[in-house]
């Protein structure tokens, strides 16, 4: 006698997101939104104004803990993301980070040797320790069909604000770091690679069922650096992350690839690819079809912000792009401040319709 079918009973087969990341093509698509935790809710502006400072938000886990379900509760996405920062690996490895009102993030800039001297990977325990604790108590808290997505930055894009100093998209500083001192700056890239793999793995251990590699600052680079700076880094992640947790499904976000972004893909075996607003539908859905990614994006953050018509038919249109292939609904970067939640509550119910 054969042994009776079993229905897939396990806890994780029910979070939509995960089963887009495995390959299946989840309709209506699964939705979160970067940056979904912020300013533009009153409620996060009630909690941050009793923080202390946004890295004391991310370092509380209590706070940091009730501020990424706020927009669970609100909107029902079917993903929370670790509420932090990229610019916490940094500030744990002793470059002290500070974010002043109304400037963003400002670092003693990192431009020689003598400034990589002063990281430390021995010392980041104390600090990404209470962010492992909020993602021990959030898988705790959210809803079992809420997969929980834990995050850091790529190392380029990491680097680029160690150089600079500041959170402007100045890229040029570290580009000519990168090319004045080669060997110092694959140090800073070694560092960095190093520590954010030890960061995820710490993040999975607590609890997180998913990854994403912020790259916010992978454009403009010619190709030997985009290969040199995003790709190698972010292979050596992702192939360390993938053989300690082969069950873990790995989001690359390279913002601005554009024409390397299948090559990023390929090269560094990422399960899903963030797609920013430049990235054609029709590309999107190509590299889902042929290259066997599942695609996230790509709404432009502005068009969530005036709303009305155009935001209806964009998503229409996004949604009929992606039918039959394995996507996730996404914007093509953070939402921004100004967004209105009703404009976000309108999205929510529109992707859900799935038409
Ligand atoms: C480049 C980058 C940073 N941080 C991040 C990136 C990559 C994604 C991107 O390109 O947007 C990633 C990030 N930052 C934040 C999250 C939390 C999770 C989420 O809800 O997406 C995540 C995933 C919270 C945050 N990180 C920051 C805020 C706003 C700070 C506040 O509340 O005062 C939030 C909610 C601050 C931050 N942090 C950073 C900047 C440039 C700023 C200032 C800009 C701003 O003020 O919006 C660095």
């Amino acid at each position: 006698m054969s042994a009776p079918a079993h229905p897939d009973t396990s806890i994780k087969a029910n979070r939509k997101l995960l089963r887009a990341l495995a390959g299946e093509a989840v309709w209506p698509p699964p939705i979160w939104l970067m940056r979904q935790a912020g300013r533009y809710l009153p409620e996060y502006r009630e909690v941050r104004a009793t923080a202390g400072g946004f890295l004391n938000l991310c370092y509380n886990p209590a706070l940091a803990t009730e501020v990424t379900l706020q927009p669970i509760r609100r909107y029902g996405f079917d993903a929370a993301i670790l509420f932090s920062d990229i610019l916490v690996v940094p500030d744990a490895l002793g470059q002290q980070v500070r974010f002043l009102e109304g400037e963003g993030p400002c670092l003693d800039p990192i431009t020689d040797d003598a400034g990589l001297g002063q990281l430390n990977l021995a010392a980041t325990g104390e600090k990404f320790g209470r962010v492992y604790e909020t993602v021990a108590r959030l898988r705790q808290d959210l809803p079992a069909e809420v997969a929980l997505i834990g995050f850091c930055g790529a190392p380029w894009t990491v680097a680029t604000y160690m150089v600079a100093g500041r959170g402007s998209s100045d890229q040029a500083a570290a580009r000519m770091f990168a090319y004045r001192d080669r060997e110092a700056f694959t140090r800073l890239i070694d560092i960095v690679v190093e520590t954010s793999i030890e960061y995820l793995d710490g993040q999975v251990k607590a609890g997180a069922d998913a990854l994403q590699i912020f790259d916010s600052w992978a454009g403009n680079l010619p190709d030997g650096e985009f290969q040199a700076w995003v790709v190698a880094p972010t292979v050596r992640i992702v192939s360390e992350l993938k053989r300690r947790h082969p069950d873990v499904p790995i989001i690359g976000f390279p913002r601005g690839a554009g024409l390397n972004a299948e090559d990023y893909v390929l090269a560094t075996k990422v399960d899903g690819l963030g797609c920013d607003t430049a990235m054609p539908l029709g590309q999107m859905r190509a590299l889902a079809e042929f290259a066997g990614v599942t695609v996230q994006g790509n709404l432009d953050p502005l068009l969530l912000v005036s709303g009305g018509q155009a935001l209806e038919d964009r998503i229409a249109e996004t949604l009929e792009a992606l039918r039959d292939v394995p996507a996730i609904f996404n914007l093509g970067h953070g939402i921004v401040p100004q967004t209105p939640p009703e404009h976000v509550a309108r999205l929510v119910e529109l992707v859900r319709g799935g038409t």
